[in-house]
């Protein structure tokens, strides 16, 4: 059954006449910043339903969710309705990478159009009855099942195999349709869906470099099914082009990521500049002329000015935090006499913060927000000394805020 989404009443109103003009564009703005229909493979709180999350975020927005189980019934329905599907494609541990569901499906169904990739880590957490009572038995996906064969055979566990997704044998234990002994196994956010699971164990995937490639496709059914081999080698064309979309959005993120790393690599000659000179390192003026740069320019780019206010406000937080230790380095040893000029580091950073928003504006408007999926990358590209892991975090944090104004004409 498709679920459709139902918002609730919060309290029965009678609208007057002026707070129902009021309430129409409010309407019409749920209607434009829901999404497009799609079948999405499994079920809520499934691998796929994470994943497709990350896709919403990419948007700032949420997609109408029709959650339809197996790969083949999920392509059949996206198929007839015309519309998305959303699935899983490939994965890193699978030998060939092939899910071998898809393969199946896509004898019968071919892709007519990729929309999006989404390339995700999967993380296996054990789901049960009870706290501490012993286990014999496993269910979940076959594809799950096969990515934690040294956890089941460690504990000499049985695999019960339930191809409607990880949250469908979360879903039939919670429902009692299974002994005590036996377990659920699938994405840490079951926790969220079914809080009557104890949550046993976490992080139990063989492989701890474990990913898996999602596809959001048009659908249409072939006239005739293809052989297992010819499905094979169209799907590997299929998992080619979403890792080109995927390749490419990481590249424009590397290009931005680069740009900040350069900015905070021009701090040590500061900090060398302020202490032969015997200067103070927090200059509030100096700040101020770089944050109202960086908003004119924000807003001649559509770009939100709260938003990357909070950004260049953590950038030269960070930037501020490295010359501190710097500073703390050459008490014990020494200021070194490199040169150092102050004035062309500024015009320097001048054209590095340009050029951060520059390559920022464009990363959003080609591939949507910033999000999770991207921080590893941005956690590596940093590589600055004297900038610590939690400085990193915290400038993620604003960066992953940035937001273009909708309807904007760019100024420059
Ligand atoms: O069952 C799920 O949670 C799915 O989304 C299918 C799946 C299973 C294992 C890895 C990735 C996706």
């Amino acid at each position: 059954m498709p679920s459709l989404p139902v918002r609730p009443l919060e309290k029965p109103l009678k609208l007057s006449f002026i707070s129902r003009l009021l309430a129409l564009p409010a309407l019409l703005l749920t209607l434009t910043t829901q999404g497009a229909p799609v079948y999405v493979q499994a079920g809520p709180g499934s691998f796929n339903h994470a994943a497709l999350d990350l896709l919403a975020a990419r948007n700032h927005m949420d997609y109408q969710r029709f959650y339809s189980g197996t790969p083949a019934h999920t392509y059949t329905s996206a198929a007839q309705a015309q519309t998305w599907a959303f699935s899983a494609l490939a994965n890193s541990t699978i030998e060939g990478q092939l899910v071998p569901a898809i393969v199946d499906a896509m004898r019968s169904y071919q892709v007519t159009e990729l929309s999006a990739a989404v390339h995700m880590p999967i993380e296996m957490c054990v789901f049960g009855l009870n706290k501490t009572g012993k286990i014999t038995h496993a269910a979940s996906h076959p594809a799950a099942l096969k990515q934690i064969a040294r956890w089941l055979s460690a504990h000499q566990l049985q695999a019960k195999p339930v191809p409607k997704g990880t949250n469908e044998a979360a879903r039939l234990l919670a429902a009692d349709q299974f002994d005590q002994n036996t377990v659920a196994v699938g994405s840490c956010a079951l926790k969220a869906v079914y809080p009557e699971l104890t949550l046993r164990e976490t992080g139990i995937q063989d492989n701890a470099d474990n990913h898996t490639l999602f596809g959001l496709m048009k659908m249409e059914k072939r006239p005739q099914p293809i052989s297992e081999d010819e499905a094979r080698s169209a799907l590997a064309h299929v998992v080619d082009q979403a890792n080109v979309l995927i390749n490419t959005r990481t590249d424009s993120a590397k290009a931005l990521f680069s740009h900040i790393n350069q900015r905070l690599a021009q701090m040590q000659p500061v900090a060398l500049f302020k202490a032969q000179k015997h200067r103070p390192i927090e200059d509030l003026s100096r700040e101020a002329v770089v944050l109202s740069k960086a908003l004119e320019q924000a807003q001649q780019q559509c770009l939100d000015t709260g938003s990357v206010k909070a950004f260049f406000q953590a950038q030269m937080d960070a930037a501020k935090a490295i010359q501190y230790r710097y500073r703390a380095q050459w008490l014990s040893e020494g200021v070194p006499n490199q040169e150092a000029d102050l004035t062309q580091l500024r015009n320097t950073l001048n054209q590095l913060g340009a050029a951060i928003l520059q390559t920022l504006t464009t990363h959003l408007a080609q591939h949507g927000n910033l999000t999770t999926e991207l921080k590893p990358v941005f956690l590596a590209a940093l590589n600055t000394d004297n900038l610590t892991v939690q400085d990193k975090q915290r400038l993620y944090q604003a960066l992953q805020s940035v937001r273009r104004v909708e309807n904007c004409q760019a100024t420059d």
